[in-house]
This record gives structure tokens, sequence and C-alpha cells, in this order.
């Protein structure tokens, strides 16, 4: 059948206004901010219901045509941008933004998966409650895409990865079928938990439409602090104590390195140095309780005392309010984004037991400052979950084009390094197409073909995100 005859039928079920079918307005799903990934596709397609997923999903699957679910556009990985090949067919969850219930007695929240993570932020504010789920792209992201990554962020350390935060599901399956497990139990021991393998799956396994979400207690203070240390051994320290001292009181526990702060004061509008002097390394540290007696900055003044009588701290701002907890995270949030003006950043998101952080950079700076003179390394992240973002600028006034041709080399050695340390190669932000090829080297052949097993247990016909995860 002709293209257009397609889309004519898809747009009988969802609108004509809802195929997008010119190249211009096709745009922004073809492409993402860091500009690694450029696709191109037949259409857009943008239904607005669990029933015309469900309607585009079985007549895709008659037709054997490739589906690529997209959210917010904001995953790393390449997964969600249709590939050159030009027959995959882009379908946008963004008309599934409505909130379902919200729950303040069970702590839970019912959304579809176009609703943007900071909508949801919001939403459990209204009945005095946190969706805890926090990253730097909150503002366009959506919580579909966040499921289907299973995004980590920086409240991993003290409420889990997304998966944690997931009661149940309402997922698409490619032949059209709709599974209905919007189920908000906190106890369910029916069977295989199902939900699981569609959190983290990456569109390649179904199409999630609605999540039933775990709220929290609000916190009623919240209290940061802003440390400059001299290495991330300091911070690894600084971490053991604040997390033995504060245990759940801990929420956020970020590193970064002084060039991640300086390219932040040139390029981040808004940001400023909370410390006067300089420090090579720097620890974001927030403490909050839903409890309001509890005292939280007499917590994180008493651990910092000790941590300066230790001699592991050089300084530390204070937030005196909200504004400047704000202020503090807004740097580290900033902090992916704020790389892209400084020419190519080769990237590496790794995870190694929390122990071994500090070895582990030591390792890995020496290892890509060998490879490439001159090159920057950004190691900044969640140390507290023993992820780093080890990006690495390219030198100043190299090549781009040039610099990043060396991409999978540094890879290579970066990844090396985790291995021996036995870590991951994706901690948070999945595989997508750019880690696609390296998943042989960390899995084992019993692992590869159990997952090859799945993906052809719910998408025989191979049309979902395919490519992703596994090679087709
Ligand atoms: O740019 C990156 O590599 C990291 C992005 C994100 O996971 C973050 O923690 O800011
Ligand atoms: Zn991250």
């Amino acid at each position: 059948m002709e293209r257009s005859a397609h889309a004519d039928r898809f747009a009988e079920m969802i609108g004509a206004a809802n195929v997008l079918t010119t190249r211009e307005d096709q745009a922004p799903y073809l492409t993402e901010w860091r500009d690694l990934y450029h696709g191109v596709t037949p259409m857009v397609l943008r239904p607005g219901s669990t029933q015309e997923v469900s309607a585009v999903m079985a007549y895709a699957y008659e037709h054997d045509l490739k589906i690529v679910p997209q959210g917010g556009n904001t995953g790393l990985v390449g997964g969600q941008i249709p590939q050159e090949t030009g027959d995959e067919i882009v379908l946008s969850l963004s008309r599934l933004n409505k909130i379902r219930n919200v729950d303040p007695v069970g702590f839970t929240l019912v959304a579809e998966a176009g609703v943007v993570l900071e909508t949801l932020h919001n939403e459990a504010e209204k009945v005095d409650r946190l969706f805890p789920l926090s990253l730097g792209a909150q503002g366009s992201c959506q919580i579909g895409g966040n499921i289907s990554t299973n995004a980590g962020g920086t409240a991993v350390l003290a409420y889990g990865n997304t998966r944690d935060l997931v009661l149940g599901l309402e997922v698409v399956l490619p032949s059209g079928e709709i599974w209905n497990g919007l189920r908000t139990l906190r106890k369910d021991n029916t069977g295989y938990d199902l939900k699981q393998l569609f959190i983290g799956g990456e569109g390649t396994l179904g199409i999630i439409t609605a999540a039933a979400l775990k709220l929290f207690p609000k916190p009623k203070k919240l209290e940061a602090a802003f440390v400059g240390l001299p290495d991330p051994h300091a911070a690894l320290k600084l971490f053991t104590m604040a997390k033995a001292g504060a245990g759940p009181v801990l929420t956020g526990f970020e590193i970064m390195p002084r060039v991640g702060v300086e390219f932040c004061l040139k390029h981040l509008e808004g940001a400023r140095d909370p410390l006067e002097g300089e420090h090579a390394w720097y620890v974001l540290m927030e403490l909050s309780s839903g409890s309001e007696a509890f005292p939280v900055r007499d917590l994180l003044e008493s651990i910092l005392g000790e941590a300066f009588e230790a001699e592991l701290v050089e300084d530390a701002a204070f937030a005196q309010n909200l504004t400047q907890v704000n202020d503090f995270w807004h740097i580290r949030h900033g902090m992916s984004e704020v790389q892209k003006p400084e020419g190519g950043s080769i990237k590496h998101d790794v995870s190694v037991p929390v122990a071994s952080i500090p070895e582990f950079l030591d390792k890995a700076m020496a290892a890509v400052e060998a490879f490439v003179p001159g090159c920057r390394p950004v190691p900044f992240g969640h140390i507290g979950d023993g992820n780093i973002h080890f990006n690495v600028s390219q030198p100043v006034e190299a090549d781009k084009e040039a610099y990043l041709a060396k991409w999978d080399e540094m890879n290579a050695i970066v990844h090396g390094i985790v291995q021996e340390f036995g870590g991951s190669i994706s901690a948070e932000h999945g595989i997508g197409r750019l880690k696609r090829d390296l998943l042989s080297n960390v899995k084992s052949d019993i692992e590869l073909d159990l997952m090859k097993r799945i993906k052809s247990a719910f998408d025989p016909k191979g049309l979902l995100n395919p490519d992703r995860v596994l090679k087709a």
C-alpha cells in the first residue's frame, strides 16, 4: 500500500491534523538537543487516547509498519529518533496528557504517558505530596519516557530509580492489544511482575500509555549546602558520613568538578559561584524531611562541622532560603547543557560500586588525558548512587569532528576501566542505539538470549522500536 494510503487511514483514526507528513511539521521529532541523531520518517502520528494508540498499533502490525515511540524527546541514547532508513513512523505520546486520578490518602497518582514531569510535580504539590523523580530535563521530559527508560536523576539516593516509583502500568502491545495493569496496590504477589519488563524496556516491548505512581510526603523542611573539597576521596568520605548520619533525610548528594562549575558560570544564565574561592571539586548536598519538627538544618551543620574538623571540606555555603537552594540546583542541573558550547563532548554514563568512585576517577581521568592530551574531563553526577557522567570535553580549539571521531576508542578505554571495577556502561540513560553494539561485550550469552526471547514473545514481527537495545 502507498505511504499516502496509510496516512489517510491513520487520519481516519486520529484526525488529519495529528498525522504530520511535511518535513517542516516533523522537524522537532527528528533530532535531539545534543544534535547527535537525525532521522527521517514517513509520518509523525499524534494519537490522543489509549484507544487511538491501540488502533494505530493494530493497523501498523497488520501492515508491517515500524513504529518509534517518542515522549518529550530528551533521551540521550538515540532511542526516540527514527533512523535514516526513512521507514520508521514516529508515534508521539504528547497528546496523552491527562492526570487521571490523584489519591493523597493512598499516596498515589495516575497519569497518562505524555504528562510532563514538572506538571506531575505540581499536581502532587497541590495535594501536599511529592513525586520525587527529579531531572535537569523535567520541564520537557514526559513520564512515559521516564518510565520506558527507567530514568534516574538526582533523587535516586533517597527514593530509588523510576522503577521504584511505579505501582502499575497501562500498555498497548505491538499487536494493538491493551494491557490494563493500572493497579495502585503496594502488595501484589500474583505471578510474574510484567510491568517491570516495560519499565526500562525503552519502548521495544510495548507502548506505555498511563502509569500509577507513588507519592511521598512533601518535604516541609529542606536545606542545602554547596561544598568545596580537594578531591573525590574527600567527597566519598563526606558522603559516608552524611549517609550514616542522616539516613533517608539525605535527599541529594551530587559531585561536580571545578571545570564544570566554570562552564556554568560562562554559559548558564543566572548561575553564580556560591563560594568565594576556587575548589577542585564540589558537592551539592541536600537534606529534607516531611516533618516540620525535624531539625534538618542542625543535622546538616553538624555533619559538615564534623567534616571540617576531619579536614575533608575546604568551604561550604548554606542556602539561606528556598531561592538559594534552587540556585545551587540550577548549577547542578545546568551541568549537562553547558558542555555543548565547549565543543565536542565524549560521554560515558557509568556506575561503579560507590566505594570505588575515587579510584575509578583517578584511573579514568589519567587514561583519557593520556589518550587525548589537553582533553577536559568533566566527571559529575550522582556519586551517592555510584553513577558518574564521565563526560570528556575536547581540548580548547581542537577540531570538533576530529575529536568526536575518537568516540569509540575513548569509550573502550573508559568502559574497560569501568569493567575492572565491576561497573555498568549504562547506569541510567539506557542502551538505545548509542550503546546497542556494546551490549554483547557486557552481557553473557544466556542473558542476551533471554532478552531476545522476551523481545520476540512481545513483538514477534520486530516492528516496535527496532534496532534499539537489541539488533533486529
Ligand atoms: O549530560 C549527561 O551526560 C548527563 C545528563 C543527566 O543524566 C544529568 O545527570 O545531568
Ligand atoms: Zn544523570
